[in-house]
């Protein structure tokens, strides 16, 4: 098993959590016209790493999340978590199991994991090489596929033979090889174009700097010719002296009065450029503090640029940070608002399985009553149907019993009347006379009393009336008699033996009972007869009601299952935000840490900035003190120079004086001093012209130097030549080293890159070589084993592939020709829908012979094959089974039966989808599918799954 589960929410129609557990072999994904089938797979395309929105049935990325139905708001996320079995070592990973995970908000963040880490797009694609699985390889089958392999272009085929070559992961480094190659390229011309811009600068400073440093070359020799020319006067001055001074010592005595104050005067003059030397030294060491300064000011404004920088990056870090913590901040607040959403869903889950449960309790109540009620009344049919029988036997009985009265009654009827002499017609005679009788006495009866009455009110008298009334009473007396014998006559007529008949012990009488008992009986059995469909219809309607009852329970008990599903995927989901905010919590902690050590080091920095910044100015300041002291210091020494010139003169003046008063002797001891005053002039001259004291250089008198006239010779030269130069750069050296520097190390970097390129253009060539080499082995092989897989699925006819250009192997297309048994070479597109699904599935599996994917799911891919097809499908499909995983959308029966895991996608709310699960099992040696509730799911049909018959 490779796929091991897959967890999906929020995407596409699953708008609650939704999990599938793969198995090995062939898993079956059942369900209805758009119950989401398609989805799962396009879920398992999305963690992949799928990026085409086309590809993933959606217009853009966030088309993917659950966008709502009439009763359910759009989420605001889709996650897809698939776990992965890499206990053979499929993936370059140390882990048993692995889990990918893909998140995408509707804002269009997007984020991967792996093994809960957080990843680039990059790693999954990595994760997958040339395994058969990923964005373009062949582990995904779907009907649409089918065609664009049949369909597309012979080069756009490639992709299914160049995953199973394994060179997808070559073609991918000749890919970064050829952009490496391309920045390259790209780096070479920038470097190319600075090194351009560098060189115009090297050459100018090249120039610049040897100029300056011909300047200075030629200032150091003006400088050994000044110092030659100041050596050789200083010699000859010497020299001379010595010789005055030979002569001098013959009238040294003549002038020892006179040299007491010409010594006076010397030892002023020497006072006085002793001063000249003291401030000599102190302007030298001005000079070199300035220097000192100017460099440690360019340190200090070194650091200042430093800092700065420091002080952006940090301020950039510091907001980064910020941002980043609202940005978590804002994740949190979102999952605790989704945490609240879940928790409320899930108390109102609660609610409502309260609820359902009492309605269960309440419908199960019902049910018993009603059991009890239709058993009861079932009882009491049996009972009245029993006492029916028994009542009929007896009314059979009772029948019999007045059939035989009846007989008797009419034989005898018939003696008596016979010996009786019974005659109808005289007996109704004599009643007609007995009755008239009757009727005229009763109406004589009350026309008398009222005659009688009318004599009364006429105040007839008394006597009178009585006499009458005995006359009335007379009459009367006599009308009785009469009828008295009529009575006796009608009843002559009046056969007696009747009244033994009618006697209660008579046998009409017994005829009566007889009847009366049976009436009574056969009122009982139609009483019964009325009560017993009475029942029945009562027990039809309560047998109706009781199949409510159930119906109401099987589907509360549905209701509730999925309450407790749907709670359980509540909590779990709320558990994981929890976490997830746990985390992030964390996260938000160190960003508000990280931004808050920026903000220290900011505050730091710009402590650094404000103290290398007083640095400066404290510098500055000296500076220009110092300047204004070396100003102040060379105006003293030009002052007291001079104040010297003035004092030699002077002193030379009384030299002159002296020697004309004194004569001779005298005149040469002032040539002495004169001669002695012209040497210390020579080192004060040459001290205030070069800084530098002649006496440095002494030791040159012992040399050979040349003479004046040639030193002043070559003199004038020099300064021509520096004249010549015209404007020196003084700093161009140190500029010229400073773009040497640059233009070595652009030069290098240039070496550098040529170099990397040719490497990368024999990088390119042995990709290409070795890709060549496995991708012509595998198509070998695939060609060969898609000749025999045709040859299977179809039982017989002839296939081929063919490369399209087989001089340019990594370019080239591949045809497919196709020649069903009986049919001739045919162009693909002259096929059939079922023989196109055939040929695709005939490459597809000779690919899986060369190089197995370990998962495989296949979309609706038998749709197009008839029964005879789908048999050989499915033959080859159990063979490959056996190796690698199966996962088939399918609506066909035959599929499904062949399958050993059922996984059913419903719809029981509608535009949500859910998993339900089925199962295979038989009846009467038929195979048939059961749902959860053990019940059979029908196919239509064309094969689909429809739901329960
Ligand atoms: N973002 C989305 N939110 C909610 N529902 C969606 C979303 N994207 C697609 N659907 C729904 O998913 C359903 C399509 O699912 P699917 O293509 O997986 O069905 P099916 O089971 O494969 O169907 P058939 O058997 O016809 O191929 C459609 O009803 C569509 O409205």
């Amino acid at each position: 098993m490779f796929l091991k589960s897959l967890e999906i929410y929020g995407f596409k129609s699953f708008a609650d959590k939704a999990n599938l557990e793969f198995s090995d072999g062939i898993t079956s994904l059942l369900g209805p016209n758009g119950c989401g089938k398609s989805n799962i797979v396009d879920a398992i395309k999305w963690v992949l790493g799928e990026q085409s929105t086309k590809t993933l049935r959606a217009g853009k990325m966030e088309d993917v999340i659950f966008n709502g139905t009439d009763t359910r708001k759009p989420l605001q996320v889709a996650e897809v978590s698939l776990t992965i079995s890499n206990e053979a070592g499929a993936l370059p990973l140390p882990d048993a199991e692995i889990e990918i995970k893909r998140r995408i908000f509707r804002s269009g963040e997007s984020e991967y994991y792996i093994n809960r880490n957080r990843v680039l797009l990059k790693n999954i694609r990595e994760l997958f090489f040339d395994t058969g699985v990923g964005k373009s390889a062949y582990s995904i089958l779907e009907q649409g596929k089918i065609d664009q392999i049949l369909s597309s272009r012979p080069e756009d085929r490639r992709y299914i033979f160049e995953e199973a070559a394994g060179i997808s992961r070559f073609k991918q480094q000749s890919i970064d090889a050829e952009r490496k190659l391309e920045k390259t390229d790209e780096n070479i011309l920038q470097v190319e174009t600075i090194l351009k811009e560098v060189r115009r600068s090297y050459e100018t400073k090249k120039n610049q700097a040897t100029k300056a440093s011909s300047y200075r070359e030629l200032k150091k020799e003006q400088f050994a010719l000044e110092v030659d020319i100041q050596l050789s006067t200083l010699k000859s001055y010497i020299l001379l002296r010595e010789s005055k001074q030979e002569q001098k010592e013959l009238t040294e005595k003549t002038l020892e009065e006179q040299s007491g104050s010409l010594s006076s005067c010397d030892t002023e003059i020497e006072e006085m450029q002793a001063k000249m030397r003291e401030m000599g030294t102190r302007r030298i060491a001005i000079q070199t503090e300035l220097q000192r300064l100017d460099e440690a000011q360019k340190g200090r404004n070194d650091k200042l640029d430093l800092l700065t920088q420091r002080f952006r990056d940090f301020c950039k870090q510091r907001d980064e940070a910020g941002a980043r913590s609202e940005s978590i901040l804002e994740r949190i607040q979102r999952d605790k608002d989704e945490i609240d959403e879940k928790l409320n869903a899930v108390a109102d889950i609660d609610d409502a399985f309260a609820q359902l449960s009492i309605e269960i309790e309440k419908n199960q109540k019902g049910l018993l009553s009603t059991q009890t009620l239709i058993e009861s009344q079932n009882q009491e049919i049996d009972q009245t149907e029993l006492l029916d029988v028994s009542l009929d036997d007896e009314l059979e009985e009772l029948a019999g019993k007045l059939k035989d009265l009846t007989d008797v009654i009419v034989i005898e009827l018939e003696e008596k009347l016979k010996q009786s002499g019974y005659n109808l017609e005289e007996k109704r005679a004599a009643l007609a006379l007995f009755e008239s009788k009757l009727k005229h006495i009763d109406a004589s009866l009350l026309e008398q009393s009222a005659f009688l009455e009318k004599l009364k009110t006429m105040g007839v008298p008394a006597l009178e009336v009585l006499s009458q009334q005995q006359k009335y009473q007379l009459g009367l007396q006599k009308a009785f008699s009469e009828l008295k014998e009529l009575f006796a006559s009608y009843q002559m007529h009046q056969a007696s033996f009747i009244d033994e008949l009618v006697a209660p012990q008579g046998i009409i009488s017994e005829k009566h009972r007889l009847e009366t008992q049976m009436g009574a009986k056969r009122l009982q059995v139609s009483r019964n007869r009325e009560r017993i469909s009475y029942l029945r219809e009562e027990n039809r309607k309560l047998s109706a009601s009781l199949e409510s009852y159930r119906l109401a329970i099987s589907d509360q008990k549905v209701a509730l299952n999925q309450l407790t599903g749907q709670k359980q995927s509540a909590k779990e989901w709320v558990a994981k935000l929890q976490l997830s905010v746990t985390e992030q919590q964390y996260q938000y902690s160190d960003a508000l840490k990280n931004s808050e050590n920026a903000q220290e080091r900011i505050y730091e920095t710009q402590e650094d900035i404000r103290d290398t910044e007083a640095e400066l100015k404290e510098m500055k300041a000296t500076v220009s003190m110092l300047n204004e002291d070396l100003k102040d210091i060379i105006s003293l020494i030009e002052e007291k120079g001079s104040e010297i010139r003035a004092k030699q003169e002077q002193k030379a003046s009384s030299y002159d004086r002296l020697q004309a008063l004194r004569g001779e002797s005298v005149k040469l001891g002032l040539q002495i001093e004169q001669l002695v005053s012209n040497i210390g002039g020579i080192y004060t001259t040459f001290f205030e012209n070069f800084g530098k004291s002649l006496k440095e250089y002494e030791s040159r008198l012992d040399e050979e130097i040349n003479d004046i006239p040639v030193l002043k010779t070559r003199l004038d030269e020099v300064r021509r030549k520096i004249e010549g130069l015209g404007y020196i750069n003084q700093m161009a050296e140190d500029e010229f080293a400073e773009v040497k520097e640059q233009y070595d190390f652009l030069t290098k970097q240039l070496d550098d890159l040529s170099k990397a390129k040719s490497d990368l253009d024999a990088v390119v060539l042995e990709i290409k070589t070795r890709s060549e080499q496995l991708f012509l082995a595998t198509y070998k092989k695939i060609s060969e084993n898609f000749q025999e897989m045709f040859r299977r699925l179809f039982g017989g006819g002839r296939a081929e592939l063919k490369l399209v250009d087989t001089e340019n192997v990594l370019q080239s297309g591949i045809d497919i020709l196709a020649q069903p048994p009986g049919k001739k070479l045919t162009h693909l597109s002259l096929l059939s829908g079922g023989e196109r699904s055939m040929t695709a599935v005939a490459l597809l599996f000779a690919t899986y012979l060369v190089k197995p994917s370990p998962f495989c799911i296949l979309d609706e891919i038998d749709a197009a094959l008839d029964d005879r097809n789908i048999g050989y499908f499915l033959s080859v499909l159990e063979d490959f089974a056996l190796k690698s995983q199966f996962i088939i959308i399918t609506h066909n029966k035959h599929t499904v039966m062949g399958s050993s895991t059922l996984l059913g996608v419903t719809q029981m709310e509608a535009g949500v989808s859910t998993m339900v699960s089925y199962r295979i099992g038989r009846i009467e040696g038929e195979a048939v599918i059961y749902n959860d509730d053990s019940q059979e799911v029908s196919f239509n049909a064309e094969g689909s799954v429809l739901g329960t018959p």
